[in-house]
C-alpha cells in the first residue's frame, strides 16, 4: 500500500528558475480555490502593473531611437521626464486616496506609451517578454483614473518573489481505480519561493519539509542566447539568467542534493502557449538554439518532446557516469507536464491532473527506493527517512509565528489569509488563524467571504515572511 493511502495532508514545495511562473501557479490557486483576488488586492497589482511599465518605459533610454526621439520631439521628452520623475518618486507621485499616480503622471504615460517610438522597440522586444509587454498595447485603459485590473491583467503582472509564501487549499481529487471513481479530499499546503538567487538559499530546507517538489522550467528559456533579447531582458530584471543552460544547471543541483532524494519531483513545463508560438514562427529556430536539433522546424511536437529531453540530459548524463541507477531511474520515470499558467480555463480540473501525478510520483519513489534497497541488501533507510521528515515538519509547525500579529501568536497556529494578500506584496492585519489540525478536521472554513475581506483594515507593507 502506498503512503498515500492514509494521509491527507501534503505539503508541496514549487521551486523552478526566475519567471518561471511559481507566482503565476499560486495566482491560480487564488483565483480556483481561494475565493479570487479582492478589491484591495486588485489595488496592489494596479500599483504593479503602472510602475512596471513607468519602469519599462524609463529603461528603454539605453535604446539609440528612444536617444534620438527624445533629441528632436520636445513634447516626448518633456513627458518622458515626468515619467523619470515618478519612478524615482515612486508611491510618492500616487495618489493615496484614489490609489492611482496624479493625473498628470497619467496623461504623461499615454502619451510616451503611445508613441511610435515606445511601440516599436515593445513589438520588437514582445515575445521576449511578453508579461513586460502585454501592457503597452492597452496603455489608454491601464492609465485611466479608476482602472481595475482585469483577471488577464492579473496573471500577466510579474513581482519577483521574495520570502516563501503558503497557500493552504482543501482539493477535492477525483481519479479512476479500476474503472471506479474515487473521490478523496486532500489538504494541499502550496509553498511558493523566490527564483533569484539570493532566495534560494530557503530551498534546502523547503526540500526537507516538502512530501513532493513540483519543479518549474520556463519553456521559453529555450531562446536564451548570448547578446540575444533576453540579454535585454535580464538587464531588465536585475540581471537575473533565464536561458535553457542555466536552467538546465540550476534543475542538476536541485536534483542531486541529498535531500531531495526521498522527495518525487515532478517537472511542470510552463509557458507552452509562448513556446508553440515561438516555434510555429521560428522565433528563433530551433537548430539555431541547438544546432543538435534533428527534427522538422516549427513543429511543437517534436521541439516539445527535445526541449523535455535536454532540461534532463545533463543530470541523466551524470547519474549514469556514477551508476547511480536508483536516480537515474527516479529521472526516467519523473512525471512531466505542460502548461499555459495565465490560461483561464478551469484551473481546478488541470490541478486533478497534477495531483494524478503527484500520487504517482509519491509511490513510485518510495518503490524505486524499495527495490534499490532490496538490491543492496540494506536496513529501509526510506523508513527512517520518513520518520525524519515527518519529526522536521513537527517541529517546523511548533515553531511558525505569524509575523503580522506579532510577537505572542499562539504556537502551531497558521495563518493562511496572510499566505494570500503576500501575493501583492502587502499583508493584512487581524486576519484569522487556523491550525492545521482544524484544517484538516474540517472545522475551519478555507474560503474567505468576500465583504470580510474587503473590511480588513490597514494594510502593512511586507516583505513577506523569511525561515529563521
Ligand atoms: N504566457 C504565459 N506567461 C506566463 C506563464 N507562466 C508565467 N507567465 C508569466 O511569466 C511572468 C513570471 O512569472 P512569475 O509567476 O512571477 O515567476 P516566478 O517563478 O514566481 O518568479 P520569481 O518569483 O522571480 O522566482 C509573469 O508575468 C507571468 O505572467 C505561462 O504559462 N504563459
Ligand atoms: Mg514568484
Amino acid at each position: 500500500m502506498g503512503i498515500c493511502a492514509t494521509k491527507n495532508y501534503y505539503r508541496i514545495v514549487l521551486l523552478g528558475n526566475v519567471g518561471s511562473g511559481k507566482t503565476t501557479f499560486c495566482k491560480q490557486i487564488v483565483d480556483a480555490y481561494l475565493g479570487g483576488f479582492s478589491k484591495s488586492m486588485k489595488l496592489e497589482f494596479r500599483k504593479h502593473i503602472q510602475a512596471n511599465i513607468l519602469h519599462r518605459m524609463v529603461a528603454m533610454v539605453g535604446f539609440e531611437e528612444m536617444e534620438d526621439t527624445l533629441i528632436s520631439d520636445a513634447e516626448f521628452e518633456k513627458n518622458f521626464r515626468i515619467l523619470q520623475e515618478a519612478t524615482v518618486a515612486d508611491f510618492e507621485y500616487t495618489d493615496e486616496e484614489n490609489f492611482t499616480y496624479v493625473q498628470e503622471v497619467l496623461d504623461a504615460a499615454i502619451f510616451v506609451g503611445q508613441h511610435d517610438t515606445v511601440q516599436n522597440i515593445c513589438n520588437a522586444l514582445f515575445l521576449s517578454a511578453p508579461w513586460d509587454f502585454t501592457y503597452f498595447r492597452d496603455i489608454r485603459r491601464i492609465f485611466q483614473k479608476h482602472y481595475e485590473p482585469s483577471r488577464e491583467d492579473i496573471f500577466t503582472c510579474r513581482k519577483p518573489t521574495t520570502g516563501s509564501c503558503e497557500y493552504i487549499i482543501r482539493h477535492l481529487h477525483v481519479s479512476r481505480q479500476g474503472g471506479k471513481m474515487i473521490r478523496k479530499e486532500v489538504i494541499i499546503e502550496v509553498i511558493d519561493v523566490g527564483g533569484q538567487k539570493s532566495e534560494r538559499k530557503s530551498w534546502e530546507k523547503q526540500i526537507e519539509l516538502a512530501d513532493a517538489i513540483l519543479y518549474l522550467v520556463s519553456m521559453t528559456d529555450y531562446a536564451g542566447k548570448e547578446g540575444g533579447v533576453q540579454d535585454y531582458y535580464s538587464y531588465l530584471s536585475d540581471n537575473n539568467k533565464c536561458n535553457l543552460k542555466y536552467t538546465q544547471e540550476l534543475f542538476k543541483e536541485n536534483f542531486l542534493v541529498p535531500k531531495t532524494r526521498y522527495v518525487p519531483i515532478i517537472l511542470l513545463e510552463t509557458k507552452v502557449d509562448l513556446f508553440k508560438k515561438m516555434i510555429e514562427e521560428n522565433s528563433p529556430a530551433m537548430r539555431d538554439c541547438f544546432p543538435e536539433y534533428k527534427g522538422p522546424e516549427g513543429d511543437f511536437e517534436s521541439a516539445s518532446a527535445f526541449l523535455s529531453a535536454q532540461i534532463k540530459k545533463k543530470i541523466m548524463d551524470q547519474v549514469k557516469r556514477k551508476r547511480q541507477h536508483i536516480l537515474a531511474t527516479k529521472l526516467d520515470r519523473m512525471p512531466i507536464l505542460r502548461q499555459n499558467l495565465t490560461s483561464m480555463g478551469n484551473f481546478v480540473m488541470t490541478f486533478n491532473q497534477i495531483w494524478d501525478k503527484v500520487i504517482y510520483a509519491l509511490n513510485d519513489v518510495k518503490q524505486i527506493e524499495l527495490i534499490g534497497e532490496r538490491g543492496q541488501n540494506s536496513k529501509s533507510s526510506v523508513h527512517e527517512h520518513l520518520m525524519l521528515k515527518k519529526k522536521a515538519l513537527r517541529n517546523h509547525r511548533a515553531s511558525v509565528s505569524d509575523p503580522t500579529v506579532g510577537p505572542g501568536t499562539p504556537k502551531r497556529k497558521m495563518n493562511f489569509r496572510r499566505s494570500i494578500t503576500i501575493l501583492t506584496g502587502a499583508t493584512f492585519r487581524g486576519s484569522g488563524t487556523a491550525s492545521v489540525e482544524e484544517l484538516i478536521s474540517g472545522n475551519n472554513s478555507l474560503s474567505i467571504p468576500m465583504a470580510k475581506r474587503n473590511s480588513v483594515q490597514g494594510i502593512v507593507r511586507s516583505r513577506s515572511y523569511h525561515w529563521n
